[in-house]
């Protein structure tokens, strides 16, 4: 029984979601910052619960081949990302064996897991990110949280982030601390200034939007002659206004005060309106990587019906539109249907038809409606999809089915129950959307049972 304070020489063999390295003392889970898998150390425990304690590294007596020193001088407080102090090929690995180990527990499905297809770019990939603003000690800070916290941990440069982005944030600081532009403050619901957020397209054009629990800025002129000078790529400077208490970072009120409302994003070929709200993927490059997985999967023929469930912005329906007969998508989101449809005219697609609803709700009644169904995408957020949706995919007449997710132990959860109801796993592809943090995007090919 391990008591707090006791020391322990602990081998890591796993990490966590959070980056946790995890040892074992009489069978008992350790969990100890900052230590890998192949680590030894000399372990001081700081908190003992009934199945579990947490220890600190005193001393790392055996170090993986894999560790590398963190490029980001926060690292170790900033909750962003957990795995900068593991190689990237052992990222990789690690990924790996979540997927794999997910699909044999969660599911018990022998499915072969395919290695995660690498980033080239492994950091500086984000195209969008949304830093929360402060004020504490030593003015205004602006950054990440803390794991499992709301504390903001400053940081001047953040490398998930492009160079570019770095460089708005710096001149919404200075412009702040300037004309003392109060930040609002969580704790009361007082202040200003909720976050900053930017988005960069593959082209390099930017928006900046300024989130505010208000409606005006005081010296707005400043803030956009300063944001400009120094990012000339700047084509949309926004305000949107968010009064309400809790973690949701964007309001529903969007003002221009500079440019357009607007960026265009090119993916494979086609052409994408983004605003402020537009769901996208966050990496560009692997995006690209992870539709063409998509389709190579789902192998769509001229003559074919597709439905594209939780379709977002209508990226992957209007690719597969391009290869099919006629693509529905589904969206629960009105402003997302909305770009999908726009999207759709902008680049001269007619057989893609977008519907507004829950696909729990819509789904069943497409079937009914539609005299064929072929081919199903499904890319449901991280809790995965709902046990009417999947009842429905079983019910359908549908012949491949192509599941996308950022969760693998939804997916292998959901993919237990496609089991049962007669669908095959056939290979399982991860896509690493996520480098430094131990998130992955899996794509997963299910045919019928022969
Ligand atoms: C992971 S995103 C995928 C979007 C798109 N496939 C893409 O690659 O950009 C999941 C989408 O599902 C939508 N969504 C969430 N719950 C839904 C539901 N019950 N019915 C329909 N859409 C839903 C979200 O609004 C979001 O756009």
């Amino acid at each position: 029984m391990l008591t707090k304070n006791q020391m322990a020489e602990i081998e890591i063999s796993d990490i966590t979601v959070d980056g946790l390295g995890v040892g074992r003392v009489d069978g008992m889970a350790v969990f100890v910052a900052d230590m890998l898998p192949g680590e030894k150390g000399d372990i001081k425990i700081i908190k003992t619960a009934k199945n579990y304690a947490v220890g600190r590294s005193e001393s790392v007596t055996e170090v993986s081949p894999e560790r590398e020193v963190p490029v980001c001088k926060v690292f170790r407080e900033c909750g962003g990302c957990t795995l900068q102090h593991l190689s990237y090929i052992g990222q990789l690995g690690i990924k790996h064996e979540r997927v794999k180990s997910c699909m044999e527990k969660i599911a018990k499905c022998p499915v072969p897991v395919n290695f995660p297809l690498p980033a080239k770019q492994p950091l500086r990939y984000r195209n969008k990110t949304a830093f929360p603003v402060h004020r504490g000690e030593n003015g205004v800070e602006i950054g990440c949280y803390k794991a499992h916290s709301h504390t903001v941990v400053d940081a001047k440069v953040c490398f998930l982030q492009s160079e570019r982005a770095d460089v708005c944030v710096e001149a919404v600081r200075r412009w702040m601390q300037e004309y003392d532009v109060p930040a609002y403050d969580e704790t009361t619901g007082e202040g200003l200034v909720r976050h900053v957020v930017v988005r960069v397209t593959s082209y390099g054009d930017i928006m900046v939007a300024l989130v505010i629990n208000g409606t005006v800025i005081p010296h707005q002129r400043e803030l956009v002659r300063a944001l400009r000078l120094n990012v000339p790529e700047i084509l949309s400077i926004l305000l949107n206004t968010n009064r309400e208490r809790g973690n949701v970072i964007l309001g529903r009120e969007t003002q221009v005060i500079f440019g357009t409302d607007r960026l265009v994003e090119t993916i494979k070929g086609l052409d994408f309106s983004i605003s402020l709200h537009t769901f996208l993927q966050v990496n560009h490059a692997q995006t690209e990587l992870l539709y063409t997985q998509v389709l190579k999967f789902a192998k769509i023929f001229p003559d074919e019906v597709v439905a594209d469930l939780y379709c977002g912005a209508g990226t992957i329906s209007l690719l597969a539109a391009q290869l099919a007969q006629k693509v529905v998508g589904i969206e629960i989101v009105p402003e997302a249907v909305a770009d999908a449809r726009a999207n759709a005219q902008a680049n001269n697609i007619e057989n893609a038809e977008f519907l507004l609803g829950d696909c729990a709700e819509i789904f069943p009644q497409i079937l009914e409606k539609e005299g064929r169904l072929d081919v199903i995408i499904a890319d449901p957020p991280r809790k995965g999809m709902d046990a009417r949706v999947i009842r429905a995919i079983s019910d359908s007449a549908a012949k491949r089915l192509v599941y996308v997710s950022c969760d693998p132990a939804t997916l292998a959860r959901d993919t237990a129950l496609l089991m049962e109801q007669g669908w095959a796993a056939q290979v399982c592809q991860p896509v690493d959307m996520f480098p430094q943090t131990t998130n992955i995007e899996t794509v997963l090919l299910f045919s019928r049972e022969a």
